[in-house]
């Protein structure tokens, strides 16, 4: 199957068209219909094999959670009824299959090396990559030289923290984050703090939120770097970036931020923030797993030391042959997320509406985790703390729906989330913590599944409880002198 080129191909043709060293091009512009029709002639491929007739479909296809080796499900003791129901978007998001319809041409005829600079397969790539650091320039108010693909939000908190570190080691040692950012952030910082760096981490209100009085005392002369997650994973709290960034600016210190969970959810403007540095993840907008970027302010200058070593490709930074196919998936997700980001925001908030009063209506004793005002928050993340019930249990029980107790990194430990216990929330509230995660695709009977599932699940881990029963008797806890034998 032959692809149409479109806008890309256009621009490719004109530069095909002008190559002394393909003999059929060097005619005149008029000549480009029939090198167009040549060059895709020429890639096609007519040596495809065959399809194997009988290869059995794979079982996830037909069953998804039938993919999953039946002895590790009872090792785990899980039993499922059809696959889980799917509200865990923070972890991750399903592609749009408009981003799959956009990646599929690289994945088998625009195969091209981005970086390859003497044949039309690297002129092609490279059109399409440097298209979608348009579409993801566009997304949040950058230029397209500002942007640097990486493998995702990870690599660029690295890159942003360490790279700006060393590079102005010279003269700054000091570097700020919060005790609330993602761990890739915190581990970076604890990396530097073992190398002569020293490392601020502010606490946060109980909502989550940012005391920027705070933030501004904490600033030295000699602080490189602050770096505050736009929107948390575990809660939601969407931080005051144009406020943060206004001080950052104010004092001269670059002001990074994790947007992971904000890019394509919330409207992001790096100018209006004055964010010099910013981390993306295409797999949590519907794009691909395995690629992000970061932003580097270009004016005022923003300079850091690579990570890696090597062809110096994306302006030296960040080394490695780009993943066109990704980037290029990544890119159509931001265009899709700027096209459409109203809607979701509207689609989203009804859901999490529905959700939440679904619950409320039917179980007593749910708290929301971070802030109340939805001007605050994101509104795909619900963290809800439920009282009386046993943590472990809960989630457990629940294994008809595929929900994150805190972060899904974190959650396999059962350790009570750090983030909650910042927010000072207690640790059997913390344990009892549920993060519902909606998104685009999510529909109005998942929801309402949803709630069915955690009313019945609560409900009898309550019944269960002797606490509960006590609380149903009116006597408050608060006040039991625990016996210590
Ligand atoms: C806030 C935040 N930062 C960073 C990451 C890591 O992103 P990636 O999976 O692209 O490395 C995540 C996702 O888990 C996240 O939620
Ligand atoms: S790495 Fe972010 S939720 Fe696990």
């Amino acid at each position: 199957m032959t692809q149409p080129l479109g806008r890309a191909g256009a621009r490719l043709l004109a530069r095909f068209a002008k190559s002394s060293s393909v003999a059929e091009c060097s005619g005149a512009a008029g000549t480009a219909p029939k090198v167009l029709a040549a060059a895709q002639a020429g890639r096609q491929f007519s040596a495809l094999p065959e399809p194997i007739e009988d290869v059995p479909p794979h079982p996830a296809t037909a069953n998804p959670a039938a993919a999953i080796p039946e002895e590790l499900m009872e090792m785990k003791g899980i039993k499922l009824s059809g696959a889980p129901l799917y509200l865990d978007m923070q972890a991750t998001t399903p592609l749009d299959p408009r981003v799959i319809d956009a990646m599929m041409p690289l994945m088998t005829e625009q195969y091209g090396n981005p970086h390859s600079r003497t044949h039309m397969y690297g002129w092609e790539s490279e059109d399409l990559v440097e298209g979608a650091r348009l579409q993801v320039a566009a997304l949040i108010g950058a230029d397209p030289k500002e942007i640097i693909f990486t493998s995702g939000a990870t690599e660029s908190n690295n890159l942003a923290l360490k790279g700006v570190a060393n590079f102005y080691s010279g003269k700054k040692k000091h570097i700020i984050t919060t005790q609330t950012d993602h761990k890739c952030v915190l581990d970076s910082a604890r990396y530097l703090s073992q190398r002569g760096f020293e490392v601020t981490y502010l606490p946060v209100k109980p909502d989550g939120l940012l005391d920027l009085e705070l933030l501004e005392q904490a600033i030295r002369p000699d602080t490189a770097i602050v770096s505050v997650m736009m929107v948390n994973n575990e809660i939601g709290t969407l931080q005051p970036m144009k406020e943060i960034g206004a001080i950052c600016r104010k004092h001269k210190v670059f002001f990074h931020t994790d947007a992971a969970q904000g890019i394509g959810k919330v409207p992001v403007n790096v100018n209006e923030m004055n964010i010099d540095l910013m981390s993306i993840s295409a797999h949590k907008l519907y794009g691909p797993k395995g690629i992000g970027a970061i932003y580097i302010r270009r004016r005022p200058r923003v300079r850091l030391e690579a990570q890696m070593s090597g062809g110096g490709q994306e302006r030296g930074i960040r080394s490695g042959t780009v993943p066109a196919p990704l980037a290029v998936g990544f890119g159509k997700a931001c265009e899709v997320a700027r096209q459409e980001m109203a809607v979701d925001t509207a689609h989203i908030k009804k859901l999490a509406d529905r959700l939440y009063n679904g619950l409320n209506d039917q179980l007593q004793h749910i708290v929301l985790n971070g802030p109340q005002d939805q001007k605050q928050r994101y509104v795909g993340n619900l963290n809800l703390s439920f009282a009386y019930v046993e943590g472990e249990s809960l989630l457990m029980g629940l294994k008809d729906l595929a929900v994150s107790s805190g972060s899904a990194c974190t959650s396999a430990s059962l350790e009570p989330s750090y983030v909650l216990r910042a927010l000072g929330v207690e640790e059997d509230m913390a344990h009892t913590s549920l993060r519902f995660g909606i998104g685009r695709f999510t529909t109005e009977a998942e929801v309402d599944r949803a709630i069915a599932l955690t009313v019945q699940h609560v409900s009898k881990l309550r019944e269960m409880s002797p606490l509960w029963e006590m609380v149903q008797e009116g006597i408050d806890i608060k006040t039991i002198q625990w016996s210590q034998h």
